[in-house]
């Protein structure tokens, strides 16, 4: 049969997870078969398939997260859409969720990669923790005010790590900017013209930056680094909140010695338009070009396979992705998934109850993994007490606008 390539980003849980589709479609039928290798994190993985395009020899399909989508768009040459190579009987466009596929769809309603794993950001809850605090643990969670009360009391019955984050660019600023309809860059963000300027430095994110460089300062937000490396430390039972991606899920059923639950994310009462929705993070799967027709046909049979009610409902399921099509996520209802699971569709309704405004639709910027590097650690100086919310956002905007104008020049 015909041999492909799929390049990856999943260790752990969600690597063996990852292991177990790819298993179930090669056993599936003969005709196929999918190689899956783990090429590093996220930024690792996209830079092995930008590396490998040039020397010819790319994977046929590669993930990447939502942070390089503005990049593969403009990779010409390298990538086949989506649309083309899932062509044929299976692939129906409008299956997929609007929310989703919108991040990963040409404005003429194309889609150009496969929105595999997408996320949104939820606040995890060890609730044993918060007893052991003498908080109840139905305690309402649903605003920053409320949360901000609970890291007292929490501070206050000696607890070492009250609040910890996953992704703190991805959570605390673009998806806080969305969620309180404020913009994260200019031209609705990028998706209305590379000429955008990042404006994440207005009042309602610098008012969120300082109250967490507080809480930093006093021992009740615990950084723990740029990743999701804080997924260890709730895990393992050490930390009571936890900002992190709806995937989270994955390690923290399989792993966690404590009754946890999950919450909406938490939203500033007062904010005017506040909570808006939440937006997309997670990666989507792209096709790269230069391979042969049959083992575009094996790609195609693979992201079908991928997208069908069962397998998708199933990955939602085990991985706290949101379901990628209408029927995944009706079909998990009928299975009596969300009654027996509760909170676990928090995430589409925190995604889909609104309707995205041009602040809340995504982000579609430029060189964005390196300004997101550029944001880690302005915000790193923010939590170690060497420079004010302010100071630290103006400084991000500043330097990420740079990578910006080179992004747009070079586009020209
Ligand atoms: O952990 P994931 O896969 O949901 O991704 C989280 C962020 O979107 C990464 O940029």
């Amino acid at each position: 049969g015909t041999e492909i390539q799929f390049w990856h980003a999943f260790t752990g849980r969600l690597g063996e997870l990852v292991a177990e589709q790819v298993e179930t479609f090669n056993e599936s039928q003969s005709d196929y078969t999918v190689n899956a290798t783990h090429k590093g994190n996220y930024s690792e993985t996209l830079n092995a398939g930008i590396a490998a395009f040039r020397a010819g020899e790319q994977p046929h399909i590669l993930m990447v997260f939502e942070v390089g989508t503005a990049t593969m768009m403009g990779a010409q040459g390298a990538i086949r859409p989506v649309y083309e190579v899932m062509a044929g009987d299976e692939f129906d466009p409008d299956a997929y969720i609007g929310a989703v596929k919108g991040y990963y769809t040409t404005t003429d309603g194309q889609m150009l990669s496969l929105p595999f794993n997408s996320s949104t950001p939820v606040l995890w809850v060890n609730r044993d923790a918060l007893e052991g605090a003498g908080i109840d643990p139905d305690t309402d969670l649903s605003t920053w005010q409320n949360v901000d009360a609970v890291l007292d009391q929490l501070a206050e019955a000696g607890h070492d790590c009250p609040l910890t984050t996953a992704w703190q660019s991805w959570i605390h600023l673009e998806n806080l900017s969305a969620y309180h309809d404020v913009p994260f860059a200019t031209k609705g963000n990028g998706f209305a013209g590379l000429d955008t300027e990042l404006a994440f430095n207005g009042s309602v994110q610098v008012q969120h930056i300082s109250a967490m460089g507080e809480w930093a300062a006093e021992g009740k937000f615990i950084y723990a680094g740029r990743r999701n490396e804080g997924g260890a430390n709730f895990r393992a039972g050490e930390c009571a909140l936890f900002t992190e991606s709806s995937a989270g899920y994955a390690g923290i059923k399989s792993e966690a010695q404590f009754e946890f639950d999950v919450r909406p994310l938490p939203y500033w009462d007062g904010v005017e338009g506040a909570p808006q929705n939440t937006i997309i993070g997670g990666a989507s799967l792209w096709v790269m070009e230069g391979h042969e027709p049959a083992e575009y046909e094996a790609a195609g049979a693979f992201l079908n396979f991928l997208s069908s009610p069962e397998i998708q409902a199933k990955w939602h399921q085990d991985t706290g992705y949101l379901p990628i099509t209408t029927a995944a996520g009706e079909l998990t209802r009928e299975q009596g998934f969300y009654d027996e699971n509760p909170g676990t569709d928090v995430a589409v309704k925190q995604m889909t109850t609104n309707s995205p405004t041009a602040n809340s639709k995504g982000l579609r910027l430029g060189s964005f993994d390196q300004i997101r590097g550029i944001i880690d650690e302005e915000l790193e100086a923010v939590w170690s007490g060497d420079k004010d919310a302010q100071a630290a956002l103006d400084s991000a905007v500043e330097r990420g606008n740079q990578l910006l104008r080179r992004f747009e020049r070079a586009s020209n």
